[in-house]
């Protein structure tokens, strides 16, 4: 199986607190982004001490309570499926700070790292507060919920949005990479993706290749897994009769998404 495709797991790290993935420095080939999947409980506490990292928190499904040991957030997280398709509720936390989440009912959250010196406000980003963006024509439509957009100075590194493919659509499509840091033509971020189908028995296929082809791999992509984009073009196609939706959490030396579309495939931006 490709190294770029993790399956969940449950390991239970204590009564109730389920860790679903952890992607980390020393297990994966990224260095900006760290990712992990936590199932709670409810009435479980999972928390941590972060050092020289910040973290969103995304209440990917069900209801939490987060602390950051100053401000809590009560009864946050607005969905019971994220094929609710409404945006939902998350928590910014600033390196050397540390957090605590509470599961009120059985929940579901994202925890998304990257490296970060500065400290910044805790923030409740709400779920009204995501920038709501319909983007592509013919079989390349999707919708965004801008979490921590480029635009929002929130964060020191992170970048986080959930994206909904509808059945038979294509997205991050054209293929598009950000792997050169070349500002003002290109940034470079690192990527994951955790994905989500609806019905569940579903798959998408997701590919990441480079120009020079040295990484060139496809991947059958099946609910929950998550899929590491160290660099290269990752778009993702979705087979008729499912609904894909995947969280995408971006990261690298700059705070700036700025891809380059595959040549090959741009003209596809030129149909009406
Ligand atoms: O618009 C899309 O299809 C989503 C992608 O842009 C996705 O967020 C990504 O690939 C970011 O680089």
């Amino acid at each position: 199986m490709s190294q770029l495709l993790l399956k969940p797991n449950e390991n239970e790290k204590t009564q109730g607190v389920k860790i679903i993935h952890e992607v980390t420095k020393e297990n994966s080939p990224l260095k900006y982004v760290e990712f992990k999947i936590v199932d709670l409980a409810p009435g479980a506490k999972y928390s941590e001490t972060l050092g020289k990292k910040e973290c969103c928190i995304v209440a990917l499904t069900g209801k939490i309570n987060v602390t950051d040991k100053e401000q809590t957030f009560e009864n946050i997280g607005t969905r019971e499926s994220v094929f609710e398709k409404k945006p939902t509720d998350s928590v910014y936390v600033s390196n050397d700070r540390s957090f605590e989440v509470e599961g009120v009912g059985q929940a579901r959250v994202a925890l998304c790292y990257s490296p970060s010196e500065k400290q910044l406000p805790t923030k409740l980003i709400k779920a009204s507060e995501n920038g709501i963006e319909n983007r592509g024509t013919n079989n390349n439509k999707r919708m965004v919920h801008n979490i921590l957009p480029d635009s929002d100075p929130s964060a020191n590194s992170l970048l986080v949005v959930e994206v909904y493919t509808e059945t038979g659509n294509w997205s991050s499509y054209p293929p598009h990479k950000h792997d050169r840091d070349n500002l003002p033509e290109e940034s470079f971020l690192e990527e994951t993706y955790y994905h989500e189908m609806n019905p569940q028995q579903g798959f998408v296929f997701q590919r990441v290749y480079t120009d020079d082809r040295s990484l060139d791999e496809t991947m059958t992509v099946q609910n929950g897994d998550v899929v590491l984009v160290p660099e290269g073009y990752h778009p993702v196609g979705v087979p008729e009769g499912y609904t894909s939706y995947y969280l995408n959490v971006m990261a690298g030396p700059t705070r700036i998404w700025k891809f380059y579309n595959d040549p090959d495939h741009e003209w596809i931006l030129e149909r009406k």
